[in-house]
């Protein structure tokens, strides 16, 4: 009687625990804070010794709502973004049904990094026929998860995280509508800002240089009075463009003002972003400008370059010194005569 008053408090007590995990999780909005309940909080809150997620990202919209960065912190903890087919997609392919049972390296390692593992349980996040990604659970303990166990609870949850994750996609999108310049399709201002903050914390954080280039089209303001106000859309159009294709996916492009942009490079030093910068402006200024099926033009493009420094600096210094220099060193590039690359 005892025992049975005791396993019954402490279901009890699970239930309670588990509706607060997830209330958290329903009122999380942000990808990557849900995907941080998923990897850490679920490996604590089912004493789990490893818990990783799998998520299939052919559209790269995961990717998009993370930014590179966020998504290699995330990598760390157990997050994998699939662009293609993987061999655990295979593995949920047939009735995309949770398996649970015995940890056996030769088939499962793919979907762990520790090897002393005793039972895992792979749970597909799948709707109507789709499969979305699996999230992947490990214990050391071998009658943990056991083959016959009933998967009714597992395949709930499974149900709910997608719910949750797919929600943050939304969200994720709305507030995007908000860091996008409308004229030119690329990031505006207040993207750059976030990804500036981001990206100077984690060079800072793991001693690696981050590079900055601020773009300013040279006598832009003649292709206004000679074309028009909807022509110097068109190029401006058409040079972020360009820029952009130059870039990495790593790198962070933004509309900075006006007919200014701005990059951010992660792990690139003065050297290299100077070469990339170059690139850039040769690329600008062979392309032929096409403003209508008659009118083409010519224009150049001066930038700036600036690293940030990584010794006895904070974050918020660090910040502002990168794209003060990289705006000083633009400005020596529109006095050197326009059209070439400055590094501060
Ligand atoms: N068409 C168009 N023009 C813009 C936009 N934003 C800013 N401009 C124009 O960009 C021009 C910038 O001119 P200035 O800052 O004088 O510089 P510039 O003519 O490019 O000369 P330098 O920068 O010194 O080489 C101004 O005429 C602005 O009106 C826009 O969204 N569309």
């Amino acid at each position: 009687m005892e025992h049975l008053l005791a396993v019954a408090r402490n279901n009890e007590l699970k239930l309670k625990r588990f509706g607060e995990l997830e209330r958290l999780l329903m009122t999380t909005r942000v990808f990557s804070q849900l995907v941080m309940i998923m990897l850490v909080d679920f490996r604590r809150y089912f004493d789990l010794d490893e818990v990783n997620l799998v998520l299939l990202d052919a559209s790269g919209d995961w990717l998009n709502a993370l930014g590179v960065v966020q998504a290699a912190d995330l990598a760390a903890l157990g997050l994998t973004l699939v662009d293609g087919e993987h061999t655990w997609y295979q593995r949920y392919a047939e009735d995309f049904r949770p398996y649970l049972g015995k940890y056996d390296a030769d088939i499962h390692a793919d979907c762990f990094t520790k090897t002393s593992l005793a039972s895992i349980a792979l749970i597909p996040l799948a709707r109507q026929g789709n499969l979305y990604g699996g999230l992947h659970l490990a214990s050391r303990d071998p009658d943990r998860f056991q083959a016959g166990d009933g998967t009714y609870f597992l395949e709930r949850l499974a149900s709910f995280l997608l719910m949750c994750l797919e929600n943050s996609q939304y969200f994720d999108k709305l507030e995007r509508f908000g860091l996008t310049d409308a004229l030119t399709q690329v990031n505006n201002r207040r993207y750059f800002d976030a990804r500036l903050k981001e990206a100077v914390s984690h060079a800072l954080r793991h001693q690696q240089p981050l590079a900055a280039m601020m773009f300013d089209l040279d006598h832009f303001k003649q292709v206004n009075d000679q074309h028009g106000h909807q022509g110097g859309d068109s190029v401006l159009q058409q040079a972020a463009k360009l820029i952009q294709d130059c870039l990495r996916a790593s790198d962070s492009f933004a509309r900075y003002g006006g007919e200014e942009f701005v990059a951010l490079l992660p792990a690139t030093d003065t050297a290299a972003s100077v070469e990339i910068a170059e690139r850039i402006r040769s690329r600008i200024a062979e392309h032929d400008f096409i403003l209508s099926s008659t009118v083409t033009l010519k224009l150049t493009v001066s930038i700036g370059v600036a690293e940030t420094e990584l010794d006895g600096i904070d974050e918020l210094a660090a910040e502002q010194n990168l794209v003060h220099e990289a705006d000083a060193a633009l400005y020596r590039a529109k006095q050197q005569g326009r059209n070439c690359v400055v590094a501060a």
